[in-house]
């Protein structure tokens, strides 16, 4: 069985230099893609994936960095992929946000009756904690973080063992008792503001303080377009590089 993560991109909100952070689950059998930020689709047609091609799209949270290429892969997979849908991984209270607030200014289109978010994706309701079964080799799970006060925001296992921290502010805890002493996730994959107050991310320096064991099973993401001036200086974390694969078959 073979279980891959593709980044996609790698960058903060702000980078230039990095295409926005999501990432591609490549198994034997299907993608899934993990966000879909505006440069998205830009990263998709550089490692030659066409949108049909993905099997479904698991949404962290309605930040635009997160979810600014679905209006483009919605219209494309409509009108260039002769109607071809593809799943859509939410929970139900962040599939109404992300119509309401992100996608029907857009996508709402009265000529052809469509309103609902139904109307483009095959909608498929996660429940918070509770493990989805993909197919045979790949199992999801959100579970609730916090990364903006009072709005939705959902963290990621992937197979149990592989934690994908999506937009978070520092859960120590989280990330000790549950990510690795519980599942004993092997990979870890964290968002990293490398300088200044954290706020609504996590810091290099809070993850700095983490046991070099944990350390050492993180790859750094989404950061920001300075990220080469803190190479030697990530402890034992590692900076995960745009379009990189990672294999979490393990
Ligand atoms: O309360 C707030 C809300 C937002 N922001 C900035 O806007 C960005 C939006 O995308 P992001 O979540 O990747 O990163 C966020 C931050 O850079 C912030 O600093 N404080
Ligand atoms: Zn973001
Ligand atoms: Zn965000």
């Amino acid at each position: 069985m073979s279980l891959q993560i593709q980044m996609l991109g790698t960058g903060s909100a702000f980078a230039k230099n990095y295409y926005n952070t999501s990432a591609l689950i490549r198994s034997t059998d299907v993608n899934i893609l993990i966000d879909c930020g505006a440069t998205t689709p830009r990263s998709l047609a550089e490692i030659g994936l066409e949108l049909d091609q993905i099997d479904g799209i698991l949404i962290s949270h309605i930040h635009a960095d997160h979810v600014g290429g679905l209006e483009e892969v919605a219209f494309r997979l409509f009108y260039q992929y002769n109607q071809k849908r593809t799943k859509l991984y939410v929970t139900e209270a962040l599939a109404q946000t992300l119509w309401e607030n992100t996608l029907k200014g857009g996508l709402s289109n009265p000529t052809e009756g469509f309103n609902q978010l139904g109307d483009y994706f095959d909608l498929v309701y996660l429940e918070e904690y509770v493990p989805y079964v993909i197919d045979t080799n790949l199992t999801i799970e959100v579970i609730p973080t916090l990364h903006i006060n009072q709005k939705l925001n959902y963290s990621i296992f992937i197979n149990h063992r592989t934690f994908y921290s999506a937009d978070i502010q520092f859960n120590k805890e989280l990330l000790i008792q549950e990510v690795v002493h519980t599942r004993n996730c092997h990979t870890i994959l964290h968002d990293c503001q490398l300088s200044g107050s954290g706020f609504v991310h996590t810091t290099l320096g809070e993850l700095l303080t983490l046991p070099a064991e944990i350390q050492k099973r993180i790859y750094l993401m989404h950061y920001d377009d300075d990220m080469p001036s803190y190479y030697g200086q990530t402890g034992e974390m590692t900076f995960v590089q745009q379009h990189a694969l990672i294999d979490i078959s393990g």
